[in-house]
């Protein structure tokens, strides 16, 4: 997609903002410094603002249709631009004549999620509100339409600011602390202490939260273990379908291949990998390593190595338990003859609930994600350093960090990738 002007005062815009044709009503949205020039074209009178009225649309003496027009004066628009409504009947023909003449006038088609582009630099939406918006508009499950709504109506920067005001206030007490000797500056160093505590625990849980993005997609989990270990087999199983090739000969699966699944609808992404070994061909090699990354990129994995130890992101299994005694820390699964299976599947979605947003809760995107573990890393290193003003340090740091993603720093970067998620007309 071309990048729309971030000044967008030239050009007015229009777009179909309701549903596929044909429909019952065709709402088109017009932005821009013309719109009140064009609506007048078309419907002659104004109508009062923002109060709809039943207007003839002409366009050089012809009838286009017969519908509700609207009028909103900037600035208090969505757009924060002068903006009209034409709800018009929903045909083809009805809704091409209008922008025909709607361009005859010398406005422009808009670029998918212009509107909102605009809503954005004209300070109507926040980047956060807007992400929320795209997850809002492709919203499949109610957990995704919750998250989407809660970042949307500004949880995002509310909760952003709100650390930042604390660390503000920490750093004060710090400073405090250090202009005292002795006792005081054990008490001040506790009091701080207790405070970047809570602190802490907020950001360190709202970074590991699984990301906005992993809602949309579902959660990764990857199966991991030796060639032969039943990874494949595994997999199918779970994906319910053949998916994989199964065969008993060490090496078979070379690429990653990816289910999506749903369990107790919770999305998740079954990722199956090669087998983890010392390859000689080099395009095993690539698998494996491969695999390892999977590993590294999954929220939750499925271990089947003999070795494999449990802890909160992975679940330890003894394949082939119809036939092979289980390791008794290691849950036993057998693809043959199902057991184990139910109870892998209670654990994936324990597992996948303890990491999605509860009640209040609401996902970061990724790069708001990874400015959150760079302020969880300087507040650790914050305590860690037996010095106050070396911890004071760290502590605008911290600050500094937490800025930058309020401040959106970056954006430009992202903006036409997060647009190109919005369908025309919004
Ligand atoms: N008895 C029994 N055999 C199994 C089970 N799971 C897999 N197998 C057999 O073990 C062999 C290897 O299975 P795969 O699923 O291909 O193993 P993999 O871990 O994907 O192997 P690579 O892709 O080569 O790393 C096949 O012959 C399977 O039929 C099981 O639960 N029970
Ligand atoms: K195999
Ligand atoms: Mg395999």
């Amino acid at each position: 997609m071309a990048a729309a002007p971030n000044n967008p005062a030239g050009d007015t815009i229009f777009a179909l903002s309701s549903g596929a044709l044909p429909s019952a009503i065709a709402i088109i949205r017009i932005s821009g410094a013309r719109a009140r020039m064009a609506l007048e074209a078309l419907a002659g009178r104004l109508p009062q603002p923002r109060q709809s009225a039943l207007r003839t649309l002409c366009d050089a003496g012809d009838v286009l249709d017969e519908g509700m027009v609207l009028w909103f004066p900037a600035p208090r628009t969505v757009t924060g631009e002068d903006l009209a409504e034409l709800h018009l009947h929903g045909s083809r023909a009805v809704v091409e004549a209008c922008y025909a003449a709607l361009r005859r006038l010398g406005l422009r088609l808009a670029e998918p999620g212009e509107f909102t582009r605009r809503a954005l630099f004209n300070g109507k939406m926040d980047l956060a509100a807007v992400e929320g918006l795209a997850d809002l508009l492709a919203a499949e499950t109610e957990s995704q339409r919750r998250d989407a709504i809660r970042r949307q109506r500004g949880a995002v920067p509310r909760l952003l600011a709100g650390w930042r005001s604390r660390l503000t206030l920490i750093s004060a007490a710090m400073e405090a602390a250090i202009d005292y000797d002795g006792e005081e500056e054990v008490a001040g160093q506790c009091a701080w202490s207790a405070l970047t505590d809570s602190l802490l625990a907020e950001i360190e849980r709202a970074a590991t939260l699984a990301p906005a993005e992993r809602l949309r997609d579902g959660i990764r989990v990857a199966i991991v273990g030796p060639p032969n270990a039943g990874k494949s087999t595994l997999f199918n199983a779970l994906a319910g379908r053949d998916a994989a090739i199964v065969s008993d000969i060490a090496g078979t699966t070379r690429d990653v291949i990816e289910a999506p699944i749903a369990i107790d609808g919770i999305p998740f992404v079954l990722i199956d990998t090669a087998g983890l070994r010392e390859a000689v061909d080099p395009i095993e090699r690539i698998g494996v390593s491969r695999a390892l990354d999977e590993e590294d990129l999954a929220q939750i994995r499925i271990d089947l190595r003999d070795d494999a130890q449990e802890d909160a992101r992975t679940i330890a299994v003894s394949s082939k338990a119809d036939f092979r005694t289980p390791r008794p820390e290691h849950l036993a699964v057998s693809a043959l003859d199902g057991r184990g299976l139910d109870e892998l599947q209670r654990r994936l979605v324990a597992m996948a609930r303890g990491i999605l947003p509860g009640e209040g809760e609401v996902t970061f995107e990724r790069r708001y994600r990874e400015a959150l573990f760079a302020v969880r890393d300087e507040l650790v290193f914050a305590h860690r350093v037996p010095d106050l003003v070396l911890s004071a340090e760290h502590l605008r740091r911290a600050g500094r960090a937490l800025d930058a993603v309020l401040g959106g720093d970056g954006l430009e970067d992202m903006l036409d990738a997060l647009f190109g998620r919005f369908c025309l007309g919004k």
